[in-house]
């Protein structure tokens, strides 16, 4: 049974025989110099020795018309060849599309572009590439046939000087081809997969450091450099093979012909007709074996690399279909970005434009206990620009608006007590397809402010700080912090905390100190602080090991919000980064980010956290109200409805951490 994708070739090739028949007679124009070539320079050094320039300019000028002859043939094989693999090109295609509109049918998804791009690039390269199989085959073969014509009207007895060799040579290089695809294949895997290998080693780099893998990490991708370089050296063994073919196949006939001059010469072949000989090998047959070994050994695999990808990402298996007919199959391709969009475009909620900063009536932050949460990706103090200030530093108190300037290495504007941040008409989906999430929104938060944001589940609150924080890009409008877009924010301008506390493999000192570089004195200090003292003591102290697993929800809270807290980032987002903790460990932590020098910013999970706050955000979906939590009293009901259900008579105390 062959295989479809050899069937779709052969199809292509064969179902023209038409087009064949074009390119096989265009083929013997665009061949007729290396058949002309020898005998005409034969016969022109002897027209010229015999005293009859007139014969040997003749020749040469015969030359010259068969030349120009074969341009045009040249031109024409061309145009015969696109005729042949342009079919094939649109065949490739119509089957990927259909293959990938059905599997988007069966699947509800649509289909991912990029995926559809990488096959389209895919199918190009394959039809390059065998047009430039068709044309160097073609070239050979007619080219070979040329000059064997030639030698033979030009003098038989060079034939056996010639054909052995040539067809050794040419034996040597078919025999070399199935070798030379295999390890042309591997060579490539082997890429792939150091190219893979070395990536996830970089994403990973401060989870293998913290878990003091850096020797296993290390030798595990030098098993794949090594294994590549195993790869490379038997590709280029077989490389070598191809050389020896070429000198067999194309430079020893010329040796032969040469060394066998006095034997010729007695039966009767002159030196015109060795010369003439010579003018064959070296200008038309090794030319063409040349072109041959190059050509097919090179586009060949890349023919058989590109529909190997092209079978996969299709779905085509090994059984009969010899057309472009895809069976459905899931797609690979398909980026998980995609995937992610087209399963969770369900919550239409909005956020629209009546929220503005300028109505805002700063009131006094007020207090409670303690807290804890998860310090997730965005910022890293690793990275701080050089200068900043650790936030132990800003929070007790010393020259918090020099500190922050200080910290305006970071690129943000820095003002007094931290960034305003700044949404003007921001709009945001999570798909081309998908409701807005948050639509049309304006607010200002000034520099300084504590503000809470409350809302229904999947109303938009961690968008929206995704948003500010500067790891979504608004579809929509602007969002500046201070002054600055939030997508280029340097990463130690802002920390997001989510609900989900990143705690690694380390000591806690390290866990704490992994934004900032701070003495153990401040860390101590910020523990207490955010009211992880207890924990910190429990745990062993700043060098005691951590293993994230043995620590509960809370606790890892409690270590993340503590580096969030010593981070050098005058905004602070905690996007329901206290969840675990109980209502008063909660307080706790709040505030002490409330007294920290800078912006905050908080998504609440309880009312407690807006009552804290100086203002509040309500999101509604339709709309959004700013004000202080007695203003949303009297004039949002849904902020009232909230503050009902926050509250409810026989509320079961939430689990402690540890103190
Ligand atoms: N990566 C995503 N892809 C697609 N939709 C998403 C994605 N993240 C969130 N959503 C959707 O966007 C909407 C807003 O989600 P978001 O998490 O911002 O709401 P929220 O108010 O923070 O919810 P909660 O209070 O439950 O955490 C929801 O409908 C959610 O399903």
């Amino acid at each position: 049974m062959r295989h479809p994708i050899v069937s779709l070739v052969l199809g292509s090739l064969l179902g023209r025989p038409k087009a064949l028949l074009r390119i096989g007679a265009w083929s013997v124009l665009e061949a007729a110099p290396a058949f002309v070539i020898g005998l005409a320079i034969a016969r022109a050094i002897e027209g010229f020795g015999a005293d009859r320039p007139g014969t040997g300019l003749a020749w040469l000028a015969a030359l010259g018309a068969v030349w120009l002859l074969a341009a045009l043939g040249a031109r024409q094989v061309v145009l015969a060849v696109a005729a042949v693999v342009e079919p094939f090109r649109d065949r490739l295609l119509n089957g990927l599309v259909t293959g990938t509109l059905r599997r988007a049918a069966a699947t509800g998804r649509p289909p991912g572009a990029a995926a559809v791009a990488r096959v389209n690039l895919q199918v190009e390269v394959a039809r390059d590439a065998l047009a430039a199989v068709v044309t160097v085959v073609r070239s050979f073969a007619f080219t070979a046939l040329s000059v064997t014509l030639g030698l033979l009207t030009l003098a038989p007895r060079l034939l056996p000087l010639v054909l052995p060799p040539f067809l050794i040579g040419l034996a040597l290089f078919a025999a070399s081809l199935p070798a030379l695809a295999r390890a042309q294949r591997a060579f490539l895997e082997a890429d792939e997969r150091t190219a893979t290998a070395a990536g996830e080693l970089v994403g990973g780099l401060r989870d293998i450091v913290s878990c003091g893998a850096e020797s296993r990490a290390g030798a595990a991708t030098l098993e794949r450099v090594e294994e590549q370089a195993a790869a490379g050296g038997a590709l280029a063994r077989l490389t070598a093979v191809r050389t020896i073919a070429l000198a067999v196949g194309g430079w020893l006939p010329v040796v032969l012909v040469l060394a066998g001059t006095p034997w010729l010469a007695r039966h009767g072949v002159g030196p015109a007709v060795v010369v003439g000989a010579l003018a064959y090998l070296t200008q038309s047959l090794v030319p063409a074996f040349n072109g041959l070994v190059e050509g097919v050994g090179v586009s060949a695999v890349r023919l058989g690399a590109a529909l190997a990808r092209i079978t996969e990402t299709a779905g085509w298996d090994e059984t009969p279909a010899p057309g472009p007919e895809p069976a459905p199959a899931p797609e690979r391709d398909a980026a998980p970005a995609a995937r992610r969009d087209a399963g969770t475009d369900a919550a239409p909620a909005t956020a629209s434009a009546s929220a503005s900063g300028r109505d805002a009536a700063p009131a006094a932050a007020s207090t409670a206990g303690p807290g804890a949460a998860p310090a997730p990706a965005p910022a890293s103090g690793r990275d701080a620009a050089p200068g900043a200030v650790p936030a132990a530093a800003l929070a007790s108190g010393r020259d918090a608006a020099a500190a922050f300037g200080r910290a305006g290495g970071t690129g943000v504007v820095e003002t007094d007590g931290g960034p305003m941040v700044r949404l003007d008409r921001v709009s945001f989906a999570y798909g081309p397809y998908a409701a807005p999430v948050v639509d049309e929104l304006s607010l200002t938060v000034p520099p300084g402010d504590h503000l809470a944001v409350v809302g229904p589940s999947g109303i938009g609150k961690s968008t929206l700080a995704a948003l500010i924080a500067g790891t979504l890009a608004p579809t929509g409008g602007e969002v500046l912090v201070g002054g600055v877009p939030a997508g280029r924010l340097a990463p130690s301008a802002r920390v997001l905390i989510p609900q989900e506390a990143y705690v690694f493999r380390g000591s806690l000192l390290e866990n704490l100190t992994y934004l900032a570089d701070v003495p153990v004195p401040a860390v101590e200090e910020a523990m207490d602080a955010v009211g992880g003292a207890g924990l910190a003591r429990r745990l062993g102290g700043p060098d005691a090991d951590l293993d994230p697993r043995t620590l509960s929800a809370g606790e890892r809270q409690l270590i993340a919000l503590t580096r969030a807290y010593l981070a050098p980032s005058a905004l602070v987002i905690l996007d329901e980064a206290t969840c675990h903790l109980d209502p008063a460990a909660e307080a706790r932590a709040e505030e002490a980010f409330a007294r920290r020098p800078g912006t905050l910013i908080v998504v609440a999970h309880r009312v407690s956290s807006a009552l804290r706050a100086r203002r509040v955000l309500l999101m509604d979906g339709a709309r959004t109200h700013l004000g202080t939590h007695g203003d949303l009293l009297r004039t949002a009901p849904l902020y009232a409805d909230l503050v009902g259900h926050w509250n409810p008579p026989d509320r079961a105390p939430e689990r402690q951490p540890a103190p």
